[in-house]
């Protein structure tokens, strides 16, 4: 394992922002720490880098027990979400920066960093400053900044969140393939969970502090722990009771075997997919369907039809939803 956080406990000022939070993270990985805001992402990254200490529990990197290390000497290159660049310095110069206080030959320093602008697509950017970047491209220039000095452990906390959403979305990509070519282990924090469910290969989902659900992206869309992790991984409606996800839920004209009648509120168009809204038994609800089976149906507002879950579909009783 490359990161081994074990019963760690933190409080700020009498309140628990980490309770008994242990997580593995394999060496080589791409993991997400996914949640709402305030679940304590940020600050177990920042325990893991070394700026906060653990109340109580230990922080393994590489098998050597971190807890009480300086940031300094734990190896771990860090990007937070506003990227403080030195504005003086070439996009050069602030990638060669940690290893000029390394004091490594000049023609090593040139060299690693035309590869690892090269990396970031930045290699013809060498001579700019920073405000001279758009928002990705300084943060294309703080990854490989924080690469540079080869971390162990890259801990990156909302490196995209202040962009718009195209980039993010061009990002994602970006980091997904980066990290396909340098296998650096890397933990980032994100509250967006589509952005998790694209990038990472295990998601860990946070909230109140505690460990939710570790798993792939998979294992926690498909088999939530709780009504929590199924809400906070993707839409959800009710249906009979149950939990499940609005693409799961089948509709026609005729009743079948475990269905039940539904009355047709609104019909949204979402270029393919089809958001049809529904009274069920006076309970709001709704499925994601295709045009061809809204157009096959013939939908319309009022009409009556007969919905029922997919074979396949994965739902959660409702009575243990956490008020
Ligand atoms: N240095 C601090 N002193 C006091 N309280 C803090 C400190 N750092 C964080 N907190 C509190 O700890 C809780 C968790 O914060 P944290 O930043 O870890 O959450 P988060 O999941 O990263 O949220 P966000 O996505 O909003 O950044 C919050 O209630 C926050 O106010």
């Amino acid at each position: 394992m490359a990161i081994q956080v074990s019963g760690v406990n933190k409080a700020f000022g009498g309140t628990p922002v980490l309770s008994d939070v242990s997580i593995d993270v394999a060496a080589g990985s791409l993991t997400a720490l996914l949640g709402p805001s305030g679940g304590g992402k940020s600050t177990l990254l920042r325990v893991i880098a070394g700026l906060e200490t653990p109340d109580t529990g230990t922080v393994l990197i590489s098998g050597v027990d971190a807890t009480r290390l300086s940031p300094q000497r734990r190896n771990v290159g860090f990007v937070f979400q506003h990227y403080a660049a030195f504005k003086h310095m070439s996009v050069f110069k602030n990638v060669a920066f940690g290893l000029e206080i390394r004091k490594r030959p000049k023609d090593e320093i040139r060299k690693r960093v035309m590869e690892l602008l090269e990396l970031v697509h930045l290699e013809n950017f060498a001579d700019r400053y920073p405000a001279q970047l758009s928002g990705g491209q300084r943060q294309r220039m703080a990854l490989a900044r924080a690469l540079a000095v080869e971390p162990q452990v890259l801990l990156l906390d909302e490196p995209f969140g202040a962009l718009d959403a195209q980039v993010r979305k061009e990002l994602r990509t970006w980091l997904r393939r980066l990290h396909d070519e340098v296998h650096v282990t890397t933990v980032f924090v994100t509250h967006d969970q589509e952005e998790a469910i694209e990038v990472a290969d295990t998601i860990v989902v946070l909230a109140d502090g505690q460990v939710k659900q570790i798993g792939s992206p998979t294992e926690v869309y498909d088999n939530p722990a709780d009504p929590f992790v199924m809400r906070f991984l993707g839409p959800v409606t009710e249906l009979d009771g149950r939990l499940v996800r609005p693409h799961d839920i089948e509709i026609g004209a005729a009743q079948e075997n475990g269905s039940v009648p539904a009355t047709v509120t609104r019909i949204v168009r979402l270029g393919f997919e089809v958001r049809v809204e529904l009274l069920i038994d006076g309970q709001e609800a709704w499925a994601q369907v295709t045009r061809s089976t809204v157009e096959r149906l013939n939908l319309r507002p009022d009409q009556v039809i007969h919905v029922w879950p997919s074979p396949a579909a994965r739902s959660l009783a409702l009575s243990t939803t956490p008020a």
